[in-house]
């Protein structure tokens, strides 16, 4: 990204010169998925029937996301790349609160804002009324709606169509409306999960100048993406996920090569190496030293348990 630092980590994985936002800490999420498929038992179908009669059901339990830790620094713009099923949207939704960990800790200094899942917005009401609905959603008050409106319609670029309902407006229309609002809030802590690549040029310019405005005034932008060219635009910092593992963080350069290169090694009958290069990136890793963070986000994330209702 450029005239922005890149970002490095020490052996300890933490830094010394810039503040936290949000941490981390050994996040584990498992999912059970129950079924009681025909398919795939290897018994023709006799296990399901017997399970149907006797109404039992199989459970397998997915690691979507293993043992996660990093910090996240004011001023960060975090690209997030990975295979399809990697878990980057599982971390986009605990780091918003939406999916409780199964194990670990997240301790953030301000409410986080997920973008197009806290604007939960109704189809068959127009822009406008999607924009005072959304907004109101997000805790603002009716005055500060109408101080902020006009700011939102210009932000979503959807002028002489703001009064159509929603339902008529494109996945890229919907997504700009969506965009829009939530960066109404001034989010300290942002995630953009996919929403940039459904936009225009002028869309895509708009939103780069809204993170842009994010991070300066010290707030933390989250991007998950495919396209490792607006990872490599926008972000200062960038980290690879695969099959719930953290792979790599660092300089977006560097670890989009490196992910790019895994990718091609995987479609190219490569498997094994691909994967031998994957864990040794991984081995190599910093551990993440987050007790030797200052106590303050401890005794935060301590209050953030005990109100999860944790001892
Ligand atoms: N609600 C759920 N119940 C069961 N499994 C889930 C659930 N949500 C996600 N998963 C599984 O967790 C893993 C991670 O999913 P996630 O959506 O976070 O991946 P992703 O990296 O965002 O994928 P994509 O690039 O395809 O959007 C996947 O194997 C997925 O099948």
């Amino acid at each position: 990204m450029a005239g922005s630092a890149k970002f490095a980590l020490s052996e300890s994985g933490v830094r010394w010169d810039a503040e936290p936002s949000i941490v981390v800490d050994n996040v584990d999420v498992h999912y059970r998925t129950q079924h009681h498929g025909d398919v795939g038992d290897g018994t023709g179908g006799i296990l399901a029937a017997a399970r149907r009669r006797f109404g039992g059901s199989s459970s397998t339990v997915k690691h979507a996301l293993h043992q996660i830790s990093f910090v996240g620094y004011k001023g960060d713009s975090i690209g997030i790349v990975g295979r399809n099923g990697s878990g980057k949207s599982t971390l986009m939704r605990v780091l918003a609160g939406l999916t409780l960990p199964t194990g670990g800790s997240i301790y953030a200094q301000s409410e986080p804002v997920l973008l197009g899942v806290n604007a939960a917005l109704i189809p068959s009401l127009s822009g406008a009324q999607n924009i005072r609905l959304g907004c109101l959603a997000m805790g603002m008050s009716e005055d500060e709606v109408e101080s902020k409106y006009d700011s939102v319609v210009e932000m979503s670029g959807l002028e002489d169509e703001i009064n159509h309902p929603m339902k008529t407006y494109s996945a890229g229309m919907g997504a700009r409306l969506r965009f829009a609002i939530a960066c109404a809030v001034d989010p300290e802590i942002l995630l953009v999960d996919e929403a940039l690549n459904t936009g225009d040029a002028q869309f895509k310019q708009r939103s780069k100048q809204r993170m842009d405005f994010i991070r300066e005034q010290a707030g933390t932008v989250f991007i998950v993406s495919h396209s490792l060219g607006t990872i490599k635009e926008n972000c200062n910092r960038c980290i690879w996920l695969d099959k719930g593992d953290f792979i790599m963080d660092g300089d977006p350069e560097v670890v989009t090569k490196e992910y790019h290169n895994f990718v091609w090694r995987m479609t190219q009958g490569n498997k094994d190496y691909g994967m031998q290069i994957r864990n040794e990136i991984m081995a190599s890793r910093p551990q993440i030293r987050t007790d030797l963070l200052e106590s303050g986000w401890r005794s935060a994330k301590a209050a953030r348990k005990r109100a999860a209702g944790k001892p």
